[in-house]
């Protein structure tokens, strides 16, 4: 009986371990809760932190290279480098001087411009129109019977007005005088008559006023046209060009006037409309002389008749713009001999206009004038003082803003015009 009671109390107690052990190992398998950080209410989405601002910034001079490609650039360029430049080092700046190209006039109907003879008339009746103040106050005052000291000193006045310049004025009067002491009678047509001599002898009719514009030893003629701001450079070109079409010459133009973008663009307007080609640069500020160069080589390509080149404007007391010219003139004689250069003045600026002259022809050789804006002006005398003070002559007259408004200076028509 105590063996069968001992044999109880180690199965219970052997049941007991058991139970013990099983719970034991329930719990340590996970069976404890553990306790999770509770879970964030839910928050508004933080704003995303924008991204750092982009602090690159482009040099002025900076551009997509594209010259990997193999794509035809529509503009080629004048210089391009012989030397590639190391792959480590900044892209080689831009050529200085991109090759002034020949542009093609894309006017679909071309204008015919005036012919010579036509213009001729009416430019005429303009002229007479702006300056018979100057005659009709000379004959009123010599054909008045009276002359005393007092109506010479008007008459000299008036010529002086008309900035005939003193020498010139002075001539005038004492032949005059002297004409009208010997006659002893003042007779209004015989008046007219003596006046019409003296102005015409100042005109000086004498002097050779052909433009070079034809083909001289198997080249074209180079024509040159400068003078300050303003004067009516560009429209004189184009005005030229169209007088040269209309004498069924072949003209190229040269936009050498670089130093203001919308010159070329104006020039190059010009000639369309009558299908004359200019040669240009697009960049503003491009070297003039290298474009002036360009455009005689491509009319001696093109075996043109003339080529013309636009200037741009200068003051003539501004010595860098007058070395600028010269050095225009002495690379294109690299070339070619320059067959004329013609000075533009404006008529309107009276004798501020002769100084401009002399500068000028110290710094090119002027070969001829043109006197542009005479149709705004009564002080058609300029003519006279500006060839006495270079020995040079006007060889074109501008008579107005009109395409056609330009021509041949006539000495005998234009003192007809004064006097009639
Ligand atoms: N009334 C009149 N106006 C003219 C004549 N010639 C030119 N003009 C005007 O003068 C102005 C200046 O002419 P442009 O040809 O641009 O002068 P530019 O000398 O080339 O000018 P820059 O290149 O700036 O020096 C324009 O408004 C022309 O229409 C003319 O004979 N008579």
């Amino acid at each position: 009986m105590d063996q069968l009671w001992v044999i109880l109390s180690v199965i219970t107690l052997a049941a007991v371990a058991g139970l013990i052990l099983v719970v034991g190992l329930f719990r340590g398998r996970g069976g404890k809760t553990k306790q999770l950080p509770p879970t964030p209410a839910p928050t508004e989405q933080p704003e995303r932190t924008p991204p750092k601002a982009n602090t690159y910034k482009p040099g002025a001079g900076a551009k997509i290279d594209t010259s990997g490609g193999t794509a035809t650039l529509d503009r080629p360029t004048a210089t391009p480098p012989t030397t590639p430049p190391p792959a480590d080092t900044a892209p080689a700046p831009a050529p200085t001087d991109p090759e002034p190209e020949l542009a093609e006039p894309t006017a679909p109907s071309l204008e015919r411009p005036e012919s010579a003879r036509g213009r001729m008339a009416r430019l005429r009746e303009r002229l007479s129109r702006s300056n018979t103040a100057l005659g009709k106050a000379l004959l009123a005052l010599l054909a008045g019977g009276k002359l005393d000291d007092e109506a010479w000193e008007e008459v000299e006045d008036t010529l002086l007005q008309a900035d005939l310049g003193v020498e010139a004025t002075t001539e005038v009067v004492d032949s005059l005088k002297t004409r009208v002491q010997v006659a002893g009678v003042v007779d209004e047509d015989e008046v007219r008559g003596w006046l019409h001599e003296e102005l015409l002898k100042q005109v000086n009719p004498t002097m050779d006023r052909r433009i070079a514009a034809s083909r001289v030893d198997g080249r074209p003629a180079v024509v040159l046209v400068v003078g300050v701001n303003g004067t009516g450079k560009t429209t004189t070109v184009g005005k030229l060009a169209r007088v040269l079409v209309a004498e069924d010459k072949d003209v190229v133009l040269g936009a050498a006037d670089t130093f203001r973008a919308a010159a070329a663009d104006q020039l190059e307007t010009w000639g369309a409309r009558v299908g004359v080609p200019t040669v240009r640069s697009d960049r503003e500020g491009a070297d003039p002389a290298a474009v002036a160069f360009d455009a005689v080589k491509g009319g001696a390509e093109s075996e043109a008749d003339v080529v013309l080149i636009d200037t741009a404007g200068r003051l003539h007391n501004k010595s860098n713009l007058m070395d600028e010219l010269g050095k225009i003139k002495r690379v294109i004689e690299k070339q070619s001999p320059i067959d004329e250069v013609l000075l533009v003045l404006d008529a309107t600026t009276g004798q501020n206009g002769l100084r401009q002259a002399e500068v000028f022809a110290e710094a090119v050789d002027v070969t001829g004038i043109v006197l542009t804006k005479l149709d705004g002006t009564a002080k058609g005398g300029i003519v006279v003082a500006v060839q006495r003070q270079l020995g040079v002559p006007v060889k074109l007259v501008g008579l107005g803003e009109g395409p056609d408004d330009l021509a041949p200076f006539d000495p005998a028509a234009f003192v007809d015009a004064v006097l009639d």
